[in-house]
């Protein structure tokens, strides 16, 4: 493994501990430095933009605990509402207030979704909304788009982006072969690809599952009409459309991605799936819909689903007092931020002569190391990947936390202020002169 490049001997110690007790010293393969090549930093706590290592080194963060810390670290507002939370008991295995309150506000905020149901994770909404589509039509396969990552289910994890894409793995091993033919993998962005799968099997097909604006294979947003086009095609066959919205729901507006491009005139999606932003940085993700689609649902229905720490107490509060924060106001200075950033790495790499790509959807931003739109996963991985790694790791010594991925959104927050912003823009001119090195020297 590639020494750290200046010296850390406490995340080094940490290291080898975790190597000694956990797979490849981390608990989600994204966390590990592998693509990338170096060691992972070791985190002691994140303030406002700023995340400070157990060296007591501080970076600024566009990481964000991969998306949901929105308002920043340690909020107040939100320290204040787990404090309170965490005062009046940490898990009752019974209905409680916070949880009512949380769905309240989901429900309020995306106009299609009626009734939801709290989980832990985004793997545990999309696997549910995967199982719910399936009891509700009869039928059983399922088509996802190659590059959307949707958690680590089984049918799921085809051609999946994120971490699957950054180890450049086709899939994942131990997904049964039998399950692996209930998916469908089509090209992102590709309707015509749609329409020959539904004319082939569309009376089989249980549902599309598309993240909302994809964000796993770096930011790939949907083409006009596309979304527009699934919900056209799947309520032409009796398929359900399930937009997934862990990344981008309460990011990309209050009403997540939805809010900036619905509603459809063909309709909106039947199910939606939530993460991240609505736990607040802890345990809490959501699917929601179409009530006559969640009457299915046990105890109402005969699809099963449960959860022990499900609606927890203290991950509701955090996630309700999360929400409360994203504002009008907040959404704008995520764009003022994402603008700011977007316009220094456009110019740098320009300068620098450095082939690049730069892909939005609302403040989500990511850098493809190559020219020209990228529409799908192939697309993403026709960058030059080595260029990302000597960016990112001159941001790194520069004190600027990326995701270590090239196939990764990048994250601002509500506490990036202009001093957070100067920072990371002023990182930008070494960073792209290792990139454009890397471009001149390596291979891709
Ligand atoms: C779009 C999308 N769906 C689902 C997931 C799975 O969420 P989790 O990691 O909370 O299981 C993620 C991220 O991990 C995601 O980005
Ligand atoms: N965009 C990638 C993720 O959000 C995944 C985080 C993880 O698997 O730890």
């Amino acid at each position: 493994m590639t020494p750290y490049p200046f010296d850390a001997p406490a995340s080094q110690a940490l290291l080898e501990r975790a190597l000694a007790v956990t797979p490849g010293g981390v608990n989600s393969p994204v966390r590990a430095f592998r693509a990338v090549g170096g060691t992972p930093r070791f985190m002691a706590s994140g303030a406002g933009p700023y995340l400070t290592d157990v060296d007591g080194r501080e970076y600024v963060d566009l990481v964000g605990s991969w998306g949901p810390m929105i308002l920043g670290h340690r909020h107040p507002a939100v320290v204040e509402a787990v404090q309170a939370a965490v005062a009046d008991g940490f898990s009752f295995g019974t209905p409680s207030e916070n949880e009512v309150r949380l769905c309240e506000e989901i429900v309020a905020r995306v106009e299609p979704v009626e009734q939801v149901r709290l989980v832990s994770s985004g793997t545990e909404a999309t696997m549910s909304a995967i199982r719910l589509a399936r009891g509700y039509t009869g039928r059983s396969l399922v088509v996802k788009f190659a590059g959307c990552y949707h958690g680590h289910v089984d049918s799921l994890l085809a051609q999946a982006g994120s971490g699957v894409a950054t180890f450049a793995l086709p899939d994942s091993a131990g997904v049964p072969k039998e399950m692996a033919a209930e998916t469908i993998v089509l090209p992102y962005n590709d309707l015509a690809a749609v329409e020959q799968a539904f004319a082939a099997q569309g009376a089989e097909i249980a549902a599309v599952i598309t993240e909302a604006s994809p964000g796993n294979m770096g930011v790939v947003p949907p083409a006009p009409g596309f979304t527009e086009g699934l919900r056209r095609i799947t309520a032409a066959h009796g398929a359900l459309l399930i937009s997934d919205e862990v990344m981008t729901g309460f990011r990309c507006s209050a009403a997540g991605w939805y809010g900036l491009e619905g509603p459809y005139d063909a309709g909106a999606p039947d199910l939606f799936t939530f993460g991240k932003v609505m736990g607040g940085g802890f345990p809490a993700a959501a699917f929601g819909g179409r009530a006559d689609v969640m009457a299915l649902l046990a105890p109402v229905g005969p699809v099963y689903q449960a959860g022990t720490l499900s609606g927890n107490p203290v991950a509701t509060a955090a996630g309700r007092a999360t929400l409360e924060q994203c504002t009008p106001a907040l959404y704008a200075r995520l764009d003022e931020a994402a603008d700011a950033l977007t316009a220094a790495l456009r110019d740098e790499l320009g300068r620098a002569g450095v082939p690049h790509t730069i892909q939005r959807a609302g403040s989500m931003f990511s850098v493809f190391f190559r020219d020209g739109a990228v529409t799908d996963y192939d697309g993403a991985r026709a960058q030059h990947v080595p260029a990302f790694g000597a960016f990112f790791h001159s941001m790194l010594s520069q004190g600027v936390y990326l995701p270590p991925s090239a196939f990764e959104s990048w994250f601002v927050s509500g506490a990036h202020d202009d001093a957070a912003v100067d920072r990371v823009v002023s990182a930008v001119p070494a960073a792209a002169a290792a990139a454009a090195e890397a471009f001149a020297t390596i291979d891709s």
